[in-house]
């Protein structure tokens, strides 16, 4: 039977993205079953979206049997007039002020540009840990499309037809997303022959 990785989250739209982006493509055999858990994880405060991610796996670690591979992720918007914030605390902005007042944290700079980063870090068997990062230039636009996940509808990436995500179909955001990259690598890590 196929390992069984734990994904610790308890956002459903990330939960669907990465279900999405980690199955095994046509063809392609399974080597993990990915199992969800939603285990409330502190984060840490700070920069280093690394260290971020990974103080987040090592609590997950401690809540679960020893030699259960566990992996997280954290995503972060980084406006880059405000020298990389919020960053990894987009998700407070997003939860206490809305994406439209979002935008206008900006309205008084020309420079709109952005970048999404999610980074994960994954627990192996063996308790070693490992980080994986994807990166998604963009700008920041009045909201378009459906307001169903975070910040979709405020992110135009400049890779793409000049949509936001949330215009895009999913299959399509996962090709270009930063959660697409990241996870990429994390699939072709967890592949690779050992
Ligand atoms: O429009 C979006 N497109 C995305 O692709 C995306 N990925 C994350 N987010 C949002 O950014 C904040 C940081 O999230 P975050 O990484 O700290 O996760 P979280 O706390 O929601 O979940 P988790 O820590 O339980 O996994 C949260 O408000 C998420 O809703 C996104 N919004
Ligand atoms: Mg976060």
């Amino acid at each position: 039977m196929a390992p069984q990785i734990v994904f610790v989250t308890g956002n459903e739209n990330k939960l669907k993205e990465v279900k999405m982006i980690l199955s095994p493509s046509e063809g392609e055999e399974e080597k993990f079953t990915l199992i969800n858990q939603n285990i409330d994880l502190d984060e840490m405060q700070g920069a280093d979206l690394e260290f971020i991610a990974l103080s987040k796996c090592k609590q997950a670690v401690a809540e679960l049997p020893k030699g259960q591979p566990v992996f997280v992720e954290d995503t972060a918007l980084c406006f880059d007039e405000f020298n990389g914030l919020p960053g990894a605390y987009i998700k407070w902005f997003v939860k206490s002020m809305g994406v439209d007042k979002i935008v206008q944290m900006l309205a008084g700079f020309s420079n709109k540009s952005a970048q999404a980063v999610t980074t994960i870090a994954y627990a192996d068997s063996e308790g070693q840990f490992h980080t994986f990062q994807g990166i998604t230039r963009g700008k920041i636009v009045n909201p378009r499309g459906p307001q169903t996940f975070g910040w979709d509808c405020i992110f135009q990436p400049d890779e793409g037809s000049g949509v936001t995500y949330a215009e895009m179909p999913k299959s399509e955001k996962n090709n270009i997303s930063q959660r697409g990259r990241a996870f990429a690598k994390f699939k072709q890590f967890l592949y690779a022959p050992k």
